[in-house]
């Protein structure tokens, strides 16, 4: 995908998907609940997947998560506590990213699963459930927080269907916990009693009741047109609607970080708007809890010449690449670096950065792409495998079209 900018201020108003991670969710509680009318659904590849998946006929032998990580995590306890005899699979990538923590959870539970490959990792053979009907306490679990919430959130959504509940003591530091409120939070909306005491979480054995809910738009998603107004020319302006200053994303946090980083954010009936502000002097930001939100983040600092120091980065290793080598791979090309100082702590220095014709590889992550494409507001740019983007904004690059992008395919 070939993008170029014509070099006057970018102005008018961009589509965003649905968030995925509302709808992944809402789609799990909505199946155990067994009824709702969910709006505004995302139409990101791995939402239409896990509605795909969840109406797939009890007889399939077989069900492919793909590439998706809420898919796999959260259908992997969905179908161990729904009985499902099956085999869970995906893509390479995702038979390289860890699951044994939500396992050996589940296998505590009363779920029988077995790994088809390596210990630990997908397939899963999901063999049946068989939970202890007698329990007058909840079931206590201790689950590491350290690897990924979704282990948590699958659990949480699940966990009204054992007979006395479940309570999750967490272990170790917990990223994402954004996500932990999110799931909280729709469990709640759909009826289901859950209590997040910090480092404990309790779920009540109630069940949920069908209700209806309008899924917001993907703040994750958002994160692009920010860099893109930080990244455009002087008096650069965008309109974003479906967003709400109450939401329950996490990547909400992108209005902080990118006040910093030349962009001012409105809120208005429908949306946001965002426009160019002054930057700051450098940027200190832990990504702990908005994980999604670092490769957008680093290209603009790096774009920017701003400094910044970014922490809260350990999951990046294992999302659909290897987040930091691809980060360090592709600025490099630019003239610019992500350094690792050790201990957990990585810079991004002030370089000469210079956008002239470079090809971004995007090794299988849609946020590469994403991340990588504002930057052709200072230069022709190559990006390659571009429908990576459809797992979660199919219409990226159309938005892009629309608000005056030159996008072509030809080689
Ligand atoms: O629960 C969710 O919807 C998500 C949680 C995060 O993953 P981790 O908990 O693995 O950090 C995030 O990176 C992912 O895109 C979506
Ligand atoms: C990490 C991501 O997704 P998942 O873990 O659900 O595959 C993401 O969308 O950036």
């Amino acid at each position: 995908m070939q993008l170029r900018w014509a070099g006057r201020p970018l102005s008018g108003s961009a589509q965003l998907p649905a968030s995925k991670s509302e709808s992944n969710r809402a789609l799990i509680i909505r199946a155990l609940a067994g009824g709702g009318q969910l709006e505004n659904l995302s139409d990101a590849n791995d939402t239409e997947l896990m509605q795909r998946l969840l109406a797939t006929p009890l007889s399939a032998d077989t069900l492919n998560a793909e590439d998706a990580g809420t898919v796999m995590r959260f259908l992997t306890a969905y179908l161990a506590v729904t009985g499902r005899q099956v085999l869970l699979t995906g893509t390479a990538r995702m038979r390289q990213r860890p699951i044994g923590v939500l396992v050996d959870a589940l296998r505590q539970l009363g779920a029988r699963i077995d790994y088809t490959e390596q210990d630990g990792y997908p397939p899963l053979q999901l063999q049946g459930w068989e939970p202890q009907l007698d329990e007058q306490e909840p079931t206590e679990l201790r689950v590491r927080g350290d690897i990924s919430s979704q282990y948590i959130s699958a659990l949480m959504m699940v966990g009204n269907q054992l007979p006395a509940g479940l309570r999750l003591r967490l272990i170790g530091k917990v990223g994402s916990r954004p996500y932990i409120r999110m799931t909280q939070s729709l469990m709640q909306h759909f009826g289901g009693q859950c209590r997040d005491l910090g480092e404990v979480i309790e779920v009540r054995p109630q069940a949920y009741h069908s209700a209806d809910y309008t899924i917001e738009s993907d703040w994750s998603a958002a994160s692009y047109w920010y860099a893109m107004v930080a990244l455009g020319p002087a008096g650069s302006s965008i309109t974003l609607p479906g967003l709400r200053q109450h939401s329950w994303q996490g990547d909400q946090a992108i209005v902080g970080i990118m006040a910093q980083l030349g962009v001012a954010t409105e809120f208005n009936d429908n949306g946001v708007t965002l426009t160019q502000q002054p930057v700051s002097a450098g940027v200190e930001q832990d990504f702990t809890d908005c994980p999604d939100l670092a490769q957008t983040v680093a290209v603009v600092a790096a774009a920017l010449g701003v400094p910044l120091v970014l922490t809260g980065l350990e999951s990046l290793r294992i999302k659909e690449t290897d987040r930091i080598a691809a980060l360090q791979a592709e600025l490099a090309k630019f003239g610019g670096a992500l350094v690792d100082e050790g201990d957990e702590r990585f810079r991004v220095p002030v370089a000469e950065f210079h956008v002239a014709g470079q090809t971004v590889e995007t090794y299988h992550d849609h946020r590469m792409a994403m991340a990588f494409a504002p930057l052709a507001l200072r230069g022709p740019l190559t990006v390659l495998a571009p429908t990576v983007v459809r797992k979660s904004y199919p219409q990226f690059w159309s938005e892009l079209q629309k608000v005056g992008f030159e996008v072509s395919s030809q080689p």
